[in-house]
């Protein structure tokens, strides 16, 4: 399995500010991507499910309370998270963020959107591209297609 404290001991060595965690949450081999209010930063942008983790707080448990925020779940994940992939970016507020993704398979196609979403939607990985996810996003989503194939167990599917 994925060492959690080696992701956020890399984080702290690399002088990362905020760790974000994201899933890819994906249902029949579709993916869950959400929508940016237009208003927001990067208003608009099409975005996997994520959030910064608070101070005290563990990488999984962030994860949990971010899905519940932003997608209503109110359950524990039905998988474990497999660890898919890192990227690192600056935030609105200029902090230095690294998100590391996760994947997670919904247990069906429910979602409730929070205020700082418009809209959401279940897509053909293979056409993360033709979205308005970013090209770090999409890097993430070619990582799990990989990820999935190599090794389901650990993929979380
Ligand atoms: N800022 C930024 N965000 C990116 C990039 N690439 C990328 O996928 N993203 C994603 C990560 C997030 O889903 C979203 C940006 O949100 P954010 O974390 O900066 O949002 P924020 O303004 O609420 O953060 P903060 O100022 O409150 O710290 O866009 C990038 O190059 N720059």
């Amino acid at each position: 399995m994925n060492n959690l404290r080696q992701l956020v001991d890399d984080a702290t060595r690399d002088a990362i500010d905020q760790l974000v965690v994201g899933a890819v949450v994906h249902h029949g081999g579709q993916i869950l991507i959400l929508r940016r209010t237009a208003d927001d930063f990067m208003g608009g942008i099409e975005e996997l499910p994520s959030g910064g983790v608070e101070d005290g707080e563990d990488l999984l448990r962030a994860l949990a309370r971010e899905l519940e925020e932003e997608i209503g779940w109110r359950h524990p994940p039905a998988t474990a998270p497999g660890f898919v992939a890192a990227f690192d970016y600056t935030t609105g507020s200029g902090r230095a963020a690294r998100q590391l993704t996760f994947a997670l398979r919904a247990p069906d196609r429910a979602v409730t959107l929070s205020a700082e979403h418009t809209a959401y939607r279940w897509v053909d990985p293979a056409d993360a591209e033709a979205t308005d996810l970013t090209p770090e996003s999409v890097g993430t989503v070619r990582a799990w297609v990989e990820h999935a194939a190599r090794s389901p167990i650990d993929s979380g599917a």
